[in-house]
Formats: C-alpha cells, sequence, structure tokens
C-alpha cells in the first residue's frame, strides 16, 4: 500500500525518504519514483555532480541555518545506519576563507555547532581575505553515497520505480496514496502542475584530478567567484577542483578555458596540490581523471519546502531548490517536509 510517494531520487528525495523512516513510517508505504536513480548520469540529475562537503556557502536565514545545523549535527547517526565512513561519507579538516567577512548570525550559528572549529588569526590569512575558519567538516563521495543510501532504504522495503512523469498528478499512484513529496530538483522548472518558473540553475564546472596527498578541504568565497578543494573519501584518492557559480546557464558542456582557470585558482589558493604532487611540480603533471559540469537546483526565494491539499485527503508537499546545499542542509529540509507531511491537516 502505497501512503507516500516522493518524486526525485537525488539526495533531497532519498533525505526525505529517510526522513519518513525516522518518524516511525513503514518502508512498505513508501514509494520513490524518479526518472533518474542512482548509478544514472545527466544533466538534469544534479547529485552526482556536486563537490561535495559541507561548507559555509549557504545564506544566513535562520531556515537555512536551521536546514544546514540540523545536517551537520544528524549525519553522523546516518553513516552509522549506512555502514560507516566506506559508505562515501567520511571527515575532514576544512578551511574556509571569506572576501568579505560573513554576517553576525552565521558565525555565531557556525560556531555554536561545527566541531574542532577555530578562528584563523588574521595574519595568517591570505591576501584579501576578510575572515577564515577551520572545524572538522562531512565529505561525501556523491556517486558512491547515492548508491549505498538507494541501497540501505531498498533492504529497508522501500520500492523505487523509474519513470518519467509530465504532470505531477501522476505521482498518486494508487488511491491510498495521501502524500506525495515533489522532490524534483531542477525538474520542478518543468514538470506539469508545478511549472516554477522561479526555479534556475546555477552551473558549476568541476576538474577531478588523482591526488592522494591530499587529505583536507579549502574553500574560498569571493563577490563574484568561488574557488574550492574538497577530498573526496573512498575515490582511490580522487580530489575536486572548482569552480563557478553561473546564473541562469543551462549547458552540460565543458569548457577548456574553464579547466584552465580552476586549476590556476585552486593551485594558487592551495600551492600544496602542486608542491607535494607525486606526479610532479607543474600544472601539466596534475593527473585529470574528468571534467563534469552540473546544474545546481536554485531558486529565486530560496527553498521550497511547502504543503497543500489538492483534492479530499490528497497532499503535495514541495521540498527543491536546494541549489549548491543540498548535502549540507537536505537532512533538516527533508526533516521540516516530513514534519508538514505528518501534521494534522488542520495545521496547514
Ligand atoms: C558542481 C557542483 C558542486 C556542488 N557541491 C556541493 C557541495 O559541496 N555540497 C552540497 O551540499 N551541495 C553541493 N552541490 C549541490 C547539490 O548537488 C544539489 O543541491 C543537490 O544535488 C540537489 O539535489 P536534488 O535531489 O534536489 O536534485 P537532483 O539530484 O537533480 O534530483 C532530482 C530528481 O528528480 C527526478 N526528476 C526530475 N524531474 C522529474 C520528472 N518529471 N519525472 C520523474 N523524475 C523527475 C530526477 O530524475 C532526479 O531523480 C553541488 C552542485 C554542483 C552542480
Amino acid at each position: 500500500m502505497t501512503k507516500y510517494v516522493i518524486v526525485g531520487s537525488g539526495i533531497i528525495g532519498l533525505y526525505t525518504a529517510y526522513n519518513l523512516l525516522l518518524r516511525g513510517v513503514s518502508p512498505r508505504e513508501i514509494t520513490i519514483v524518479a526518472e533518474h536513480l542512482p548509478g544514472d548520469e545527466s544533466i538534469n540529475y544534479t547529485s552526482p555532480y556536486a563537490g561535495g562537503n559541507f561548507s559555509c556557502i549557504t545564506d544566513d536565514d535562520p531556515k537555512t541555518l536551521f536546514y544546514d545545523k540540523h545536517t551537520y549535527t544528524n549525519l553522523s547517526r546516518l553513516q552509522k545506519e549506512l555502514g560507516g565512513a566506506p559508505c562515501g561519507l567520511d571527515r575532514y579538516i576544512s578551511t574556509e576563507y571569506w572576501d568579505t567577512k560573513p554576517s553576525k548570525e552565521k558565525i555565531e550559528s557556525l560556531a555554536s555547532y561545527l566541531q574542532e572549529y577555530e578562528i584563523i588569526d588574521q595574519m595568517n590569512l591570505p591576501m584579501g581575505v576578510a575572515y577564515g575558519i577551520k572545524f572538522r567538516s562531512w565529505n561525501f563521495n556523491c556517486p558512491k553515497f547515492l548508491l549505498n543510501f538507494q541501497k540501505y532504504l531498498q533492504e529497508k522495503g522501500i520500492r523505487f520505480i523509474k519513470r518519467k512523469l509530465t504532470h505531477i498528478t501522476q505521482a498518486y499512484l494508487t488511491s491510498s496514496t495521501k502524500t506525495v513529496f515533489n522532490c524534483t530538483g531542477i525538474g520542478a522548472h518543468k514538470l506539469g502542475g508545478v511549472n516554477d518558473t522561479n526555479v534556475y540553475p546555477t552551473r558549476g564546472q568541476v576538474v577531478v584530478i588523482k591526488a592522494p596527498h591530499i587529505v583536507e578541504n579549502v574553500m574560498r568565497w569571493g563577490e563574484d567567484y568561488a574557488t574550492y578543494i574538497i577530498k573526496r573519501p573512498y575515490s582511490k584518492d580522487q580530489l575536486i577542483l572548482g569552480g563557478y557559480m553561473q546564473k541562469d546557464n543551462w549547458t552540460a558542456d565543458t569548457y577548456k578555458h574553464e579547466t584552465e582557470d580552476i586549476l590556476k585558482r585552486t593551485t594558487e589558493l592551495f600551492p600544496k596540490i602542486l608542491a607535494d604532487n607525486p606526479y610532479g611540480n607543474d600544472l601539466k603533471d596534475l593527473e585529470i581523471l574528468r571534467v563534469v559540469s552540473g546544474l545546481r537546483p536554485s531558486r529565486y526565494g530560496g527553498v521550497r519546502i511547502e504543503k497543500s491539499l489538492v483534492e479530499h485527503n490528497k497532499y503535495l508537499v514541495h521540498n527543491y531548490g536546494a541549489s549548491g546545499y543540498g548535502y549540507q542542509a537536505g537532512l533538516g529540509m527533508g526533516y521540516e517536509a516530513v514534519r508538514l507531511a505528518l501534521a494534522r491537516d488542520n495545521n496547514l
């Protein structure tokens, strides 16, 4: 009996299913329907292309701060349930630099829960950096983590169906389907019955290199750029170098000039990439494994987590728009979406 249908099998759909289980919903009552499932690759399926770690990329409004904090503080339980770090979720030290000091709200929130947190002394900051911190982050091997997360949910008894929907009403699979969660990411722009024109892509390109000598993250946030180095756990020494934040750019193409720019920026920010590189100390010695681009599902107005009554006793709960932070905020987003879904109808 499918009572709950989740449309979307990206990180947001999987986190939502996990939150339903945490609230005591029977896995037999949950079905996930998605055009793309873990293991698939498409420009319309963002989750495999994330860096991905917990960083300080997000905004400082109270809801976003809550989603981040909830995710950071609850990931250890999920990691344990998926069999520990080899599931593709491990922890490394992160250094974060900002060219403009973040707001008091943001800094206070981060300081309240980040582990091994320290503020970097002004005199140790790179030129042009206004503020910097170090802490222990969460690092995802995104493709591997998605596969292991799906396996975990399947073993619990959740059903996965591979299907493209043209209209959200097709997600009410049977007469017993009471609630549909719309976790379609960038797909929310085109899906009939949703057609959210506030959804737009923020394109990123990343360069994946082999770098056994780097076991940490370094991130720098500027006014109009983002430069980051993310260690990918359990990946045979992959390091993700980025990046770009290109608003409204829908292309899946990758570009040589962007690759060159990424390599230049990341090696300037973190010279150890070249200095200790076992394959040589020149840019041309870097062992490039792959170059990819992905579309962050951004949204004017921020993430959309909303419940509405579709018809008598049938509900739709939206949960999309995670932009560049689906992994690091999505457990909290799923918590909120499920809280709304299970709330009594008169709490709508
Ligand atoms: C370069 C890059 C780096 C990133 N780095 C990080 C990072 O370090 N940390 C972090 O937290 N986040 C990062 N992100 C962001 C993160 O990847 C996204 O926030 C996240 O993947 C969004 O997940 P989602 O489940 O909403 O969407 P998706 O992963 O796109 O999943 C959408 C799902 O909906 C399905 N779907 C859509 N339309 C339909 C339809 N009509 N019918 C059926 N199914 C449909 C799709 O098939 C898919 O299963 C990064 C993103 C990029 C591109």
